[in-house]
């Protein structure tokens, strides 16, 4: 199902203003957000910008203070269980799932939870667990399960009403590797190959460079940016160069400007940054007046980590 807009997810001007014992906190401030149907976003910010406080309005379970929010063409505040239909939720810091319940008792509960009726949800439940590797343990309390099998119990209960939409709170926090890896493979599938739409928030900025088509930064509750994670990296990218040279260095040899400089076994290697192509041929022309030998040259791209701590730090030093 898709909506008349052609969003999966619409945020307009959601806001969240808490209580608190000494007066008010405003943890969500006006966000806009659009999520196209099958992309992957990654929503990112520091401790307590207000991502989890965002997606728990998404999902239904904090009402927002204002602002409008629908999932799928549904408005999330007045057709709730319709809105409610089209996402499967995996909360980070909740118990998602419940412990004394069998990996199988769960998905039954979940599956009647989200309107399925008969039999039909054990076909799916038993897809999901054999995939999961879940299966020959289906009957054990999930209590008994390591923290990256109970985790992937809560991920196989939120697709059980299969879901268009999919909002993932840390989904690889305090997992090992391995684990990591099979919920990122399948979160890779749930977009590209089912075509569902999957917000996420992660710590793990390697994760969501892997995952997402996009990336929004928030922070004390605002948007601070939102592009193609490509445009992001392109936006900040620094010109920085690592060249690798053959040859031996000259020990009164000056500073190669501010590069940084490895020689090690007849192979000398320079990386940073470097402004213009014409500093850049100024540096070659040097290397090979000193008969060096240029072995290759690679342009460096930033991480997504060095991008978002650079946006979060702008953000922080124009507010001093
Ligand atoms: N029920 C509440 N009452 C008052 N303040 C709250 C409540 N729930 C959350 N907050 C505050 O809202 C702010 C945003 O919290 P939120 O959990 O949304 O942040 P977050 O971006 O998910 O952080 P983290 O990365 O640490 O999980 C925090 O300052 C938090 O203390």
């Amino acid at each position: 199902m898709t909506s008349e807009s052609g969003k999966a997810v619409e945020v307009t001007g959601l806001t969240k203003v808490y209580r608190t014992g000494s007066g008010t906190r405003r943890v969500v401030d006006g966000l806009h957000l659009a999520i196209e149907h099958g992309q992957v976003l990654g929503l990112l910010g520091v401790n307590g910008a207000g991502k989890t406080t965002t997606i728990k309005m998404i999902c239904g379970l904090v009402t927002p203070t204002s602002g409008e929010l629908r999932v799928n063409g549904c408005d999330v505040r007045r057709s709730r269980r319709r809105a409610m239909a089209q996402i499967g939720a995996v909360l980070e810091g909740t118990r998602n799932i419940y412990w004394q319940l069998s990996a199988w008792e769960n998905l039954r509960y979940f599956a009647r939870l989200k309107g399925s009726r008969g039999t039909a949800w054990r076909e799916r439940a038993e897809h999901l667990l054999r995939d999961l590797e879940l299966w020959e343990r289906r009957h054990e309390p999930v209590t008994r399960f390591s923290r990256g099998m109970q985790q992937k119990v809560a991920i196989a209960c939120a697709l059980i009403g299969d879901p268009p939409v999919i909002l993932l709170d840390e989904p690889t926090l305090g997992l090992d590797a391995q684990a990591s890896r099979t919920v990122r493979l399948w979160v890779d599938r749930l977009a590209r190959d089912e075509g569902r739409t999957v917000l996420l928030t992660s710590h793990q900025l390697e994760v969501v460079q892997d995952l997402c088509d996009r990336v929004a930064v928030i922070h004390q509750g605002r948007m601070l940016i939102d592009k193609p994670v490509k445009e992001l990296l392109a936006l900040f990218g620094k010109d920085s160069y690592e060249i690798r040279l053959g040859g031996h260095l000259d020990a009164r040899e000056p500073a190669w400007r501010d590069l940084e400089v490895v020689a090690r076994d007849g192979e000398i290697t320079l990386s940073g940054e470097i402004n213009d192509q014409e500093e850049l041929h100024e540096l070659l022309a040097h290397a090979r007046s000193r008969s060096l030998t240029v072995l290759g040259i690679n342009r460096l791209e930033p991480t997504l980590e060095e991008v978002f701590l650079r946006v979060v730090q702008d953000e922080q030093e124009l507010r001093r």
